[in-house]
């Protein structure tokens, strides 16, 4: 059979999708951010074998990862297709390297704001064509088990690692390009959001039920300045891909949005149109609802590092914070991304007892 976007199979398990419309659900959906990663030694085998984009461009191994959770983990009611956030700058004609135990490494960050204009935004989209042959071919593999979900990282997040050239923990030079040049800051950003919205696009057309929007570094933002260097922009690409979904007279997919350490502005958060808001572990279930009203979905939150407490306690804290984020309009998770070591029985735990707390 030809594997085109067009004869995907039926879809068995809806929960995710429900809970991101607001749907009644019989079990509270999960899925873990990293789920496909390091923690899975069969995750390392590969990664032994190929270097980590080698795994992003290829779509057989990026399906073959982006499964290998599933097959361990039953409970599991989403998978997220197997990519990474940096493969926006590297369509856009920068050079970007994953160093193992040290990250994402740019041989050569932006400068001064100048050298914004040398970044190839023409055709930087048909430059991800392998992230879309990706998730087509996972959307068959996957035999409609679960949901497949589709990503981005956030302008403001992609930016800084422009800036920086790999993560930063002050993010020193990005604060001073704000101070220095918001103008040109803001001609960035705009650049980002456009590839972005047209990017996502071709993830939905290419089988993406649902769209994650990671701004991961929102944690270095004040209240102000996620209002003006992140929200607008956030909202711009909601539209955008909402507009560009009827244009193209596809199904819409619901959106989340997960800005780490942006407990500081759920409430603007809740009006740039996202169906689901991902917090993490600083914020309050309770207090996360209240921000946020009756009509979102949230998503999180509990501490990766729980996850290195014993099964019977990880189990326990799972259940307590499901029971105040309540049944409805919730979809769990951790507050952020699963780490290395995690041991493999604490996502048993994680995903079995969610399944039994309602
Ligand atoms: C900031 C960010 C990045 N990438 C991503 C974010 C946003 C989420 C977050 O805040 O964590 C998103 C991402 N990265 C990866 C996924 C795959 C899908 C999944 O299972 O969630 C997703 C959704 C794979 C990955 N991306 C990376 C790995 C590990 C690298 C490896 O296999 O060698 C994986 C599985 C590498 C990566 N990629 C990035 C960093 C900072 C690192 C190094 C940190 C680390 O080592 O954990 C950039």
């Amino acid at each position: 059979m030809e594997l085109t976007n067009k004869n995907f199979p039926e879809l068995k398990n809806d929960r995710l999708l429900r809970a991101a419309l607001g749907k009644e659900v019989d079990k509270v959906p999960v899925w873990v951010m990293r789920q496909a990663g390091r923690y899975l030694p069969e995750f390392q085998a590969v990664r032994a074998q190929h270097d980590f984009f080698t795994v992003c461009r290829t779509p057989e191994l990026a399906c073959e990862v982006t499964l290998q959770p599933l097959r361990r983990y039953p409970h599991l009611d989403a998978s997220i297709i197997f990519s990474d956030i940096l493969v926006i700058p590297q369509a856009l004609g920068m050079t970007v390297e994953m160093h193992p135990g040290l990250g994402p490494v740019f041989p050569s960050p932006l400068k001064d704001p100048s050298e914004i204009d040398q970044l190839q935004q023409e055709g930087a989209v048909s430059r991800l064509t392998y992230v879309g042959d990706a998730i087509t071919l996972t959307r068959h593999k996957i035999e409609g088990k679960v949901p497949l979900i589709g990503f981005t990282g956030a302008p403001f997040t992609l930016m800084g690692y422009m800036i920086e050239g790999g993560g930063s923990k002050t993010m020193s030079k990005t604060k001073e390009w704000i101070e220095k040049y918001p103008k040109d800051v803001h001609k960035l950003l705009k650049i980002l959001t456009n590839v972005i919205i047209d990017y996502l696009l071709m993830q939905v057309e290419s089988g993406a039920q649902l769209l994650q929007v990671f701004e991961s570094s929102a944690d270095h933002l004040t209240r102000e300045q996620f209002i003006e260097f992140s929200a607008p922009y956030l909202k711009d690409i909601r539209i955008g891909v909402r507009q560009g979904i009827e244009a193209k007279s596809l199904e819409q997919v619901p959106m989340t949005v997960f800005a780490k350490g942006g407990g500081h502005s759920l409430d603007i958060q809740a009006h740039l149109g996202y169906e689901t808001i991902g917090i993490d572990w600083t914020v309050d279930p309770i207090q996360a609802r209240k921000a946020v009203g009756e009509n979102i979905t949230l998503q999180g939150n509990l501490d990766p590092q729980d996850l290195y407490k014993q099964p019977e306690e990880i189990r326990k804290m799972t259940i307590e914070m499901a029971r105040k984020f309540g049944k409805h309009r919730y979809i769990c998770n951790l507050g952020h991304g699963i780490t290395p070591q995690t041991p493999l029985e604490s996502m048993t735990a994680f995903t079995e007892a969610i399944h039994e707390a309602f």
